[in-house]
């Protein structure tokens, strides 16, 4: 067997994959399980691609910052649900598709209405996209193709709503309102007064682009786990939400910028970070599982959408309070980098994104729902994908560390009745 193991080894020509597999080998014969399931591939995808050495993401093949500089969100969700990006037309009906499809039922609007309002967003988020199952009784009907795109559709149509509801409490709260595009309804749902502002829209909107997809991060796993039960869409992208909503993963996002706020000063953030590092703490929006460099998405949110924002000469209104937060940020990377680089731990997508939402006049705790909205186009296209390739239930294995045998004891009746 160990013989077989390396000659497949061997055969194996690209040295970094070869590099891979041996470290999956060595970490399975070390360990004997897979700790986080690191580096382990579970499927097959044509959707996204990571280089984390070299800091690359593409989406269906281009460039993750070529599209965020040149396509709209239309063109994206088309990308990663079609695998191509769409002709004029193709675009304009699914621009119209995502408005058209945006309102949800009054009981649902209700529902959404009656949560408690200190339930945090993310949950809201999930709990109400189970509830957009009640339209769609053909749910567990999951083999047609273009029905799964339908429905993917109409599920990305329908989140920016649902938030929008649970922030003015309001059912009605874009009723008559005209639209031109998908992210500049998402931006009214969060801010009707800067939704008119074509700067404001194509930021929001970049920042979307940036969230679409990463590969087999946790959420989209959790869409892949659960819909190999052949669980509905809305099961699988509920439990994406749920994922999601961890500081791990997106939920990082609105730490970071609380994390900004404590700190209070660019003088302080060298104590801060020697004490968060001495308590064996993680710094929030750093690290990635993949990234060993930069984080690309990050980068472009630095170089290319927070100088808007924050130009000297800028016409954007943003006040003081931001500024500060920003100073601190810019002298927190400075000091991550001098610090953690050697580790390989560099700022990931959520490090600057808390500040680009906060000059968006978005509520931190809303800050997570921003990050859905921009993932659903990649949770969906993984749906979509998984519906159509050769499914086996994920179904993994665990290396059981408990009990051995053990019995009930039971006492002789006559014993028992003895002792009444
Ligand atoms: C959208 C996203 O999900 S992006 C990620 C958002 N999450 C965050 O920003 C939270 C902070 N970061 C982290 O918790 C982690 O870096 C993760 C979860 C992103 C990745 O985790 P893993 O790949 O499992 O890395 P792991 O936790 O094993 O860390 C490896 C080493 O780097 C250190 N490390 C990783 N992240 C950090 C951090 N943010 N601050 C300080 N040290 C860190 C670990 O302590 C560990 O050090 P050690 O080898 O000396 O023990
Ligand atoms: O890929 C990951 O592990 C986390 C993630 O979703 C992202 O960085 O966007």
């Amino acid at each position: 067997m160990i013989k077989k193991i390396r000659d497949c080894l061997s055969d194996i020509k690209d040295p970094d994959l070869k590099e891979h597999y041996s470290q999956l080998v060595f970490t399975l014969l070390e360990k004997g399980y897979f700790p986080g399931l690191a580096g382990v591939p579970v499927a097959k995808s044509g959707i996204s691609h990571i280089d984390g050495e070299k800091g690359i993401l593409t989406y269906r093949g281009y460039p993750v910052q070529e599209l965020a500089e040149h396509c709209s969100y239309e063109d994206v969700a088309f990308l990663l649900l079609n695998g191509d990006l769409p002709l004029r037309n193709e675009k304009n009906i699914l621009q119209k598709q995502f408005l058209v499809h945006r309102d949800v039922d009054r009981d649902i609007a209700k529902a959404v209405i009656a949560m408690p309002e200190e339930l945090h967003p993310m949950y809201m988020l999930s709990a109400s996209v189970l509830q957009l199952q009640a339209n769609d009784n053909l749910c567990f009907t999951v083999d047609n193709y273009n029905q799964n795109l339908f429905r993917a559709i109409r599920l990305v149509a329908k989140l920016p709503t649902i938030i929008g509801i649970s922030r003015t409490r309001d059912a009605e709260f874009a009723a008559d309102k005209e639209f031109d595009s998908y992210a500049q309804y998402c931006l009214y749902c969060f801010n009707q007064d800067l939704a008119d502002d074509e700067e404001w829209v194509d930021i929001f909107e970049k920042l979307l682009i940036l969230h679409a997809d990463h590969t087999m991060n946790n959420s989209t796993f959790s869409v892949r786990a659960v819909g190999s039960s052949k669980a509905s869409i809305y099961a699988s992208v509920a439990s994406a939400i749920n994922s999601l909503s961890g500081p791990l993963h997106g939920g990082a996002n609105e730490r970071v910028l609380k994390m900004l706020q404590e700190i209070g000063s660019p003088d302080k953030v060298e104590s801060y970070i020697g004490s968060v590092l001495a308590k064996g703490e993680k710094i929030m929006g750093i690290g990635h599982r993949v990234y060993k460099t930069y984080d690309p998405r990050a980068l472009f949110t630095k170089n290319k959408i927070l100088p808007r924002i924050f130009a000297e000469d800028n016409p954007l209104d943003i006040d003081d309070e931001l500024g500060d937060l920003y100073k601190t940020a810019q002298k927190m990377e400075r000091v991550v980098l001098d610090v953690l680089s050697g580790k390989k731990l560099y700022p990931n997508v959520d490090f600057w994104s808390g500040l680009v939402m906060k000059a968006l006049g978005i509520e931190p705790h809303y800050f997570t729902t921003v990050f859905v909205l921009g993932r659903i186009m990649g949770w969906s296209a993984h749906w979509v994908e998984h519906m159509e390739v050769k499914n086996r239930i994920f179904r993994p294995n665990q290396l059981y560390d408990g009990f051995n045998d053990r019995h009930i004891l039971v006492e002789p009746e006559e014993e028992i009745a003895s002792t009444d």
